[in-house]
């Protein structure tokens, strides 16, 4: 087992004139391959943990580690160096840029660092496996929600990232949209060996061998019949 991300601790909280909310102190373990589930109410607070872990948005106090490095100690260009190569994201609302087709959306990580390397090739093949080869010259205002989330997915895996983090990747979709590209994403990290923390409430893909959590008010806790994490 290869430990990719540890956290130490790790909190968070909000104040402001409209609510108050605090992460309560998480020290979680993520290793090389696996696949994790997190589940809960809506506002309690999966999207700021999984900010937190993706290098996105510093916590309060604690220590968010990436192959044993302190990532937040990091230099500015080192994290966005590690989260543009190792991470890959996957967002409820797509976040594709509507100007650019398909291909150059995919491309899009290149454009932030010209060391990684994206070629027609790769390109295609992901594009093969997602079944969206012939959507590549298309802009996302042509496409539907499913095809526009399996734009983002290639987008996410083309840089062959060590961790995916999709959050609610499949909240903006219908049912069997919703059904398909969840499949897809846990089939294709799996042939991968790519970590995915997937914020889901998807039960029905949820497998024995995925660690599941919970969280409640701020507070992460492993569902029952699972190891320590
Ligand atoms: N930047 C912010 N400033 C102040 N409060 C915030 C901020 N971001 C989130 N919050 C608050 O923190 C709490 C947790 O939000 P978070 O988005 O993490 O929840 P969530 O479980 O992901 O919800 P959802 O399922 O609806 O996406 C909420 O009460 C939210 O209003």
């Amino acid at each position: 087992m290869t430990l990719l991300i540890k956290t130490n601790n790790i909190c968070k909280k909000y104040n402001s004139n409209i609510n108050q909310f605090q992460l309560k102190p998480t020290s979680i373990s993520f290793e090389k391959g696996k696949i994790y589930i997190i589940k809960g109410r809506s506002g309690s607070g999966k999207s700021t943990l999984l900010n937190i872990i993706g290098g996105i948005d510093r916590p309060t106090s604690g220590t968010v580690f990436f192959n044993n490095e302190s990532f937040y100690d990091l230099s500015d260009n080192k994290q966005s160096e590690i989260r543009n190569k190792n991470f890959g994201f996957v967002f409820q609302s797509f976040n594709l840029i509507p100007e650019l087709t398909a291909k150059d959306n995919i491309s899009l990580p290149k454009h932030f660092n010209k060391n990684i390397n994206i070629n027609d090739n790769k390109i295609n093949r992901i594009a093969e496996e997602l079944g969206i080869k012939h959507l590549l010259n298309s802009k996302p205002f042509q496409l539907s929600g499913g095809e526009q989330q399996r734009i983002a997915i290639a987008r996410a895996l083309i840089t062959t990232p060590e961790i995916i983090f999709a959050d609610e990747p499949t909240g903006n979709l219908d049912n069997l949209n919703s059904q398909n590209v969840a499949k897809l994403l846990i089939d294709l990290v799996s042939n991968r060996n790519v970590t995915l923390i997937l914020v889901t409430h998807e039960e029905n893909l949820i497998k024995h061998q995925h660690t599941k959590f919970f969280m409640h008010d701020g507070e992460l806790k492993l569902e029952e019949g699972e190891d320590d994490a």
